[in-house]
């Protein structure tokens, strides 16, 4: 099937983005995992199906698939390469772009300084449904919230604390001193794969730099380790902000590029919606013969 596409990245996480606003390509599973395949297809983090608007109310709808072909419920640089893509496609005229996600609704607007602000709704803190403490420990608590003891089934069988909350998609975010030499590696995919989640999760690693800075990195479900996840960033503001480690504006620092997040918890409480502010730029355009993959 002959496919055109646009290549883009937001701090380094990258997208083939597919305009589907005429129709449907109904890709498979295996198909979305050919384009995403950095040897044999086009090479992509993420797949993202820019699709007409569902209902009123919304000017698109989004779909995301990560690299290994399954359907996720949000992704931040995402919105915002998408939210670029359809302003620069002519698919509208606006500036700010309502989109309906998996996720729920999110409002995008690009900013004059080719930056573009998201706003991606309220965390999620769902009770941790499943006993996580390994024999003997307890959630630790901190501030106003807690950690939980992951056993991960590694030598020496290390305990990964971690935070776990919803930005419409699952994330466990552990503390670190330094995120360069963060086992990134090893307990990324112990911790993503984890019986704890039975829909597996990303694993985001945090280092608290000051009150108003963290660094990041992030093995993210279905993709492995990537140089930015808009997402895994909320996460881990919004996990910090509640276990007394950040004021309410932070400046991310990941491999990729650098996000600014903010979640108003003191004036506008739990439900208060995370923003988020990025780059989101295109790369190039192709046409590419997709196989027929079933
Ligand atoms: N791997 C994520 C989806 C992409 C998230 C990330 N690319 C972002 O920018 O939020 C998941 O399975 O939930």
């Amino acid at each position: 099937m002959r496919v055109a596409f646009t290549k883009m990245q937001g701090a380094g996480n990258d997208f083939v983005v597919l305009d589907e606003t005429r129709g449907p390509l109904n890709l498979s599973p295996a198909q979305y995992r050919w384009l995403a395949d950095r040897h044999f297809g086009v090479g992509a983090d993420q797949i993202l199906s820019v699709r007409p608007a569902p209902h009123p109310g919304v000017d698109f709808e989004y779909v995301i698939h990560n690299a290994d072909g399954g359907e996720v419920e949000n992704c931040g640089n995402g919105a915002r390469c998408f939210v670029r893509y359809v302003h620069d496609a002519g698919l509208t005229p606006q500036r700010t772009v309502r989109v309906a996600t998996r996720a729920g609704v999110l409002t995008l607007a690009l900013q004059d300084d080719g930056r573009v602000t998201v706003d991606m709704g309220s965390p999620v803190f769902e009770p941790a449904r499943v006993p996580f403490d390994p024999e003997g420990l307890a959630p630790r608590a901190e501030g106003g919230w807690q950690r939980w003891p992951l056993a991960l089934p590694l030598a020496g069988e290390p305990v990964a604390w971690v935070a776990v909350l919803s930005m419409g998609n699952p994330h466990a975010v552990a503390r670190v001193d330094d995120v360069d030499a963060a086992p990134v590696a090893q307990w990324g995919p112990a911790i993503e794969g984890h019986a704890r989640f039975p829909r597996r999760v990303n694993a985001g690693f945090v280092q608290v730099v000051d009150r108003a800075h963290a660094r990041l990195r992030v093995y993210e479900r279905g993709a492995g380790e990537t140089l930015a996840c808009g997402t895994g960033a909320c996460a881990a503001v919004v996990a910090g902000i509640r276990l007394g480690w950040f004021d309410e504006r932070v400046d991310v620092d990941l491999p990729g590029g650098r996000l600014t997040i903010e979640w108003p918890l003191q004036t506008q409480g739990l439900t208060a919606t995370v923003r988020m502010t990025g780059p989101a730029e295109p790369v190039f355009t192709g046409v590419v013969d997709v196989p027929d993959l079933r």
